[in-house]
């Protein structure tokens, strides 16, 4: 049976990077997507968006939502100071597996806990079964018709407090016009757009940052 791309790109990661050094792993990533295959990593240009984002935040607990291949994952838990972690969910159980092997083989496997599900349904359980109090990070690179359902059961759930840093990429492409009006128009966010590209294209795409206000 023929590999899968995600497949392709873990062992090429295998092959090719520095097991235990995240940062090998994540430019072995990306010079896998650049030059051989196109996939949806948040990539180098928005990633530099997303490592300055997290060390604004310094988070003590993250959440991602969308882990893919891991390349996320392993960006921003290299960025984590001592005891803190990483939340991330993963939908498509191929992916959560390629995920997972791409975690330990960067060695960031005991800040990172991959949970695998659909949003919706991880998101109610964060507090009792996963022992979150409040998230003072949260990645949205999932379904981008996602991103304003899952802000707002983030806010019914109490799991942000004033100072929670969201993220979401892909605002312009694929884009995700919903969350943009929700999070703009709303009293509870302070927004800020980044503009950048598209991972390993030319195209136009940007990164909101959504600062939760309380
Ligand atoms: N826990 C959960 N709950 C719900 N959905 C969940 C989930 N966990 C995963 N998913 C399911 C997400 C599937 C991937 C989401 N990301 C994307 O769809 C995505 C697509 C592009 C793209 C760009 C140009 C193109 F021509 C084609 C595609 C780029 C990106 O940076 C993207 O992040
Ligand atoms: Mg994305």
């Amino acid at each position: 049976m023929n590999q899968s791309k995600e497949q392709r790109i873990l062992n090429f990661v295998l092959q090719n990077a520095v097991r235990g050094d995240p940062c090998s792993v994540v430019d072995t990533i990306d010079k896998y997507c650049s030059q051989k295959e196109w996939a949806m990593n948040v990539g180098d240009e928005k990633g530099k968006i997303l490592d300055k984002t997290v060390e604004e935040a310094n988070p003590s607990v993250a959440l991602e939502l969308g882990t893919y291949c891991g390349y996320s994952a392993v960006r921003i838990s290299r960025l984590l100071k001592t005891g803190a972690r990483l939340l991330t969910v993963e939908f498509n159980p191929e992916f959560a597996a390629i995920a997972k092997q791409m975690i330990e083989f960067a060695g960031v496997q005991d800040k990172v806990k991959l949970l695998e599900g659909p949003s919706e349904e991880i998101i109610p359980q964060l507090k009792k079964k996963y022992e979150v109090d409040t998230l003072d990070f949260v990645f949205l690179d999932h379904w981008k018709d996602r991103y304003t359902p899952d802000t707002i059961l983030l806010q019914e759930c109490n799991l942000l407090r004033k100072g929670s840093i969201l993220l979401a990429d892909n605002i312009i492409f694929p884009g995700a016009p919903d969350f943009l009006n929700y999070v703009r128009k709303s009293p509870h966010f302070q927004c800020t757009n980044y503009p950048s590209h598209l991972e390993y294209m030319q195209v136009e795409d940007a990164m909101e940052k959504a600062v939760f206000l309380g």
